[in-house]
């Protein structure tokens, strides 16, 4: 079966495409749609787009399973319904879903913050997801030794973020009254210094791999991004859209965070729980010893070794650590 054109798919979903507009991809459309209904967004459904490759990908598909958020996605298709919710997947670039959500044709998306700053459109911003970390830099090759990005005003600048690079460069550009030149590119952003087609680049850095094989270093952050939900602001579906947020939200708790058990004398417990807090306070229960408390609490993952080390050394015993598999909060 041949896969119809994403923008038709897009129109096909939106609804844009009618009865009205029967031309030649009205009636692939539609003739893909009655072979196969899964491809349809039944109207009641709020519409969530989630990046269909590329670096957020696998994270977002995790997530989802995470928070129970079920679908079938035949091969090749970029429209999956939800098994156990009245919710339609869509799969789309990372780089258009701000764009959509924005306009309204879909509810609820995943991005990166760096696509909804570049994407100039009014969304709510709902919650940061802890993934796909990263940083918008002005970078230049090092041979050219650029230390000040003011010297850059008026150069050749190529990037995929072409809105967030003249607005970076506008300010300097009208102090030094000069034209800085940006141009697009959707990818391979780090090589156009070496083919002599700019004299820096606006890309991306994570760890830094990339830039350096390229011979280039930062000589301005511009931006930090990682991964968020967006909503569009007249979302007709808020309360699927309180729903995501609350299973999003219990899923990276439960990531981050381990369940810490253990005892502690009497005497001791004030000690013991200064180090495990708590979300809102530790759970304490008496022990019938009548000396010594069972004390459990939440406690960060990323410092659980660091927190049985200081607990030990204030006296606790029998220091157990649990995984969670899920939480609301
Ligand atoms: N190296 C990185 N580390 C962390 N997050 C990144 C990195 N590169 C990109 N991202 C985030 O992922 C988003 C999508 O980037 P990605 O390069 O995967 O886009 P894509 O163009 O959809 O995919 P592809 O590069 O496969 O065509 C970016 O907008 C950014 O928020
Ligand atoms: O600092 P690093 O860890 O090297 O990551 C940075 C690179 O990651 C992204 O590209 P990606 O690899 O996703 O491919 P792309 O160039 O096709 O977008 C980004 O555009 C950088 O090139």
């Amino acid at each position: 079966m041949r896969k119809i054109p994403t923008t038709r798919l897009y129109a096909f979903i939106d609804g844009r495409l009618d009865s009205s507009s029967k031309d030649e991809s009205y009636f692939q459309t539609y003739h893909y749609s009655i072979m196969d209904r899964k491809n349809a967004s039944p109207p009641g459904n709020c519409r969530f787009a989630v990046p269909k490759k590329g670096r957020l990908n696998e994270k977002v598909m995790e997530m989802l399973s995470g928070a129970g958020i079920e679908f079938h996605r035949e091969p090749r298709l970029d429209v999956a319904l939800c098994k156990n919710l009245p919710i339609t997947i869509v799969f789309l670039p990372a780089s258009d879903i701000a764009k959509y959500v924005g306009e309204g044709n879909i509810d609820l998306g995943i991005t990166g913050y760096d696509v909804v700053e570049e994407s100039m459109v009014e969304v709510n911003k709902i919650m940061d997801l802890g993934f796909g970390k990263c940083k918008l830099c002005v970078q230049a090759p090092v041979v050219d030794e650029i230390k000040n990005v003011e010297d850059l005003a008026g150069k050749r600048i190529v990037t995929s973020f072409p809105a967030l690079t003249k607005k970076f460069f506008g300010p300097l550009d009208a102090k030094k009254g000069v034209e800085t030149k940006i141009n697009f590119v959707s990818g391979s952003v780090e090589a156009a210094c070496g083919l002599g087609l700019a004299d820096a680049v606006v890309d991306l850095v994570e760890t830094g791999t990339t830039m350096k094989a390229a011979g280039l270093e930062v000589v301005s952050d511009i931006l930090s991004t990682q991964a968020i939900l967006i909503a569009n602001p007249k979302a007709q579906h808020q309360d699927i859209v309180d729903l995501i947020q609350r299973r999003l939200e219990g899923f990276i708790t439960a990531r981050n965070s381990v369940f810490v058990v253990y005892n502690i004398s009497n005497h001791l417990l004030a000690k013991a729980t200064a180090i495990t807090p708590g979300k809102r306070s530790p759970t304490i229960t008496a022990l019938d010893d009548g000396e010594s408390k069972s004390v459990s609490a939440l406690v960060p993952k990323a410092n659980v070794n660091d927190i049985m080390d200081q607990l030990h050394d204030v006296g606790a015993t029998d220091i157990l650590v649990m995984n969670l598999s899920n939480s609301r909060m």
